[in-house]
């Protein structure tokens, strides 16, 4: 009989939440639940989830323990592990992140160029405090961190609290596996799944290639992946494809055109922004951004699941939906409690894993995850190309958490400016006046 687990879901009232207590449910077997407290700092938001969630709990695991919360001392005692994943500011800032920059002609993106960074200058200090309510409350638990933009978030927990058990994690690379899957299916009629293949990947967070993608036979998967990535991209016929929203058709599309540049790779599609971000400003609607779409999509979608599942007194009929986000999240738990030992991409301290990049770094690369944490693998050195833009990337995200540490307008304004996003200092600073103006009630005030 394998020990149970308690689990905190930490922005319990997160389009996410559903489908990550959904995976809990149907994963009993492998990874057992003594207890699932939802955790928010938005009561009524996180209320309209949380009671759907307890009418499918009662329904699908009565035996698991089911409360939800804004008080952290409720939260986070007596717990194992915090998966969290919270909005600082809501869509409603997001909205803000995105649309600022267009005005100014730049890409205006929930976590690359200057909106990633105004995000992360918001997510800094509620994701400590969370880790501060751990450390107080439930000191071994681990944190799961999918809160973004990851990758600040990452630097400035290693910056912050070295030491502490925090994981910073992204579904990108395991939803692309995914779409690879679709790709091989589509090329060769040949069934897979992502846990069918062996890959090896380096970078930073929506930042990476993959540099091989095997079969467990060892079976070379590249070539087929390449042909059809320099063709049309990760468009497939899967339904998953046919049923994305428009923004992320043309996001996986346009990865034909970042293959083009590096064809020795297969690229993460988020490179679009730093390569092609001309590209991206001329096909983006400065008044109806990707906030828009998301408030008019998956937010109505969810919240209308969970107030039918509330009025019908039955989830039945209104099923939530859990894929790959879930899963990996769950993963990552089971390895961790069970001493699994699975292969995983994570955002954890390069510290020489790539040989010729800062080994301060916060990198996205293999690990094998056992019950003392990660263990990353060793990548080697790295061509001049990915080395060259890694180098100017990081050192942008570093800037951010030294600006935000500092309260330091200079480092904030240096930081939008060396983003490769940006075209000049001139340009950086009418965005960054912006940003501090819409971000009053969330940043440091910057001197
Ligand atoms: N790392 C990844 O690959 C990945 C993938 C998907 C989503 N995400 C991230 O997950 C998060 C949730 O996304 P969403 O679209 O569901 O957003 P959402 O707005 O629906 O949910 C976020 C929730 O966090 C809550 N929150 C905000 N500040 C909080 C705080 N200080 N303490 C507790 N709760 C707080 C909000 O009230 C809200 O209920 C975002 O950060 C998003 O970027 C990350
Ligand atoms: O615009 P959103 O809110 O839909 O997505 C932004 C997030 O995009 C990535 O997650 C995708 C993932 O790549 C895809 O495969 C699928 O699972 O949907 C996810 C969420 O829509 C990215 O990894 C996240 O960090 C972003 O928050
Ligand atoms: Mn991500």
């Amino acid at each position: 009989m394998r020990e149970k687990s308690a689990i905190c879901i930490a922005g319990g009232g997160s389009t996410f939440t559903p489908g990550i207590v959904l995976m809990l449910v149907e994963n009993q077997d492998r990874f057992p639940i003594s207890k699932i407290t939802l955790y928010d700092n938005n009561a009524e938001r996180q209320d309209k989830l949380a009671e759907a969630c307890a009418i499918m709990l009662k329904e699908k695991a009565p035996e698991i323990e089911f409360n939800w919360t804004t008080d952290p001392e409720t939260a986070f005692t007596g717990i194992d592990f915090v998966m969290a994943h919270i909005r600082v500011g809501l869509y409603a800032m997001r909205e803000m992140d995105e649309k600022i920059p267009l005005k100014y002609g730049v890409v205006g993106q929930e976590t690359c160029g200057p909106g990633g960074m105004a995000y992360g200058m918001r997510s800094i200090g509620p994701v400590i405090e969370i880790l501060d309510y751990m450390e107080k409350y439930s000191p071994n638990a681990w944190m799961l961190n999918y809160s973004n933009p990851a990758a600040i978030v990452a630097e400035a927990t290693r910056r912050l609290r070295p030491g502490h058990r925090i994981i910073n994690i992204c579904d990108m690379p395991v939803g692309l596996e995914t779409n690879m899957c679709s790709i091989i299916k589509d090329e060769t009629g040949r069934e897979l799944t992502r846990k069918d293949m062996e890959i090896r990947y380096y970078g930073l967070n929506h930042f990476g290639w993959w540099t091989q993608v095997q079969d467990k036979e060892g079976n070379d998967l590249m070539p087929i992946l390449k042909k059809h990535i320099s063709e049309m991209g990760y468009a497939n016929n899967s339904p998953e494809f046919q049923h994305r929203d428009p923004s992320w058709v043309e996001t996986y599309t346009k990865a034909k055109d970042v293959y083009a540049l590096d064809p020795e790779t297969i690229p993460n599609t988020y490179l679009k922004y730093y390569l092609y971000p001309d590209f991206v400003v001329e096909h983006s609607d400065p008044n109806y951004t990707r906030a828009n779409e998301v408030m008019d999509g998956r937010e109505k979608t969810v919240f209308g699941q969970a107030k039918a599942i509330v009025e019908n007194g039955t989830s039945k009929g209104n099923e939530f939906a859990a894929g790959v986000h879930a899963s990996f999240i769950v993963d990552l738990a089971c390895a961790l409690k069970f001493n699994t030992h699975e292969r995983m991409l994570l955002i954890v301290p390069n510290e020489g894993a790539i040989e010729n990049f800062d080994p301060t770094a916060m990198v996205e690369i293999p690990c094998l995850v056992g019950s003392n944490g990660p263990e990353p693998l060793k990548i080697g050195e790295i061509p001049t190309f990915q080395r060259g833009l890694m180098t100017e990337q990081v050192c942008v995200e570093k800037l951010v958490v030294e600006a935000w540490i500092e309260h330091s307008y200079q480092k904030m304004w240096q930081a939008i400016t060396l983003s490769k996003t940006v075209p000049s200092g001139k340009v950086a600073k009418q965005i960054l006046d912006d940003l501090i103006e819409a971000n009053k009630d969330f940043w440091p005030e910057l001197k």
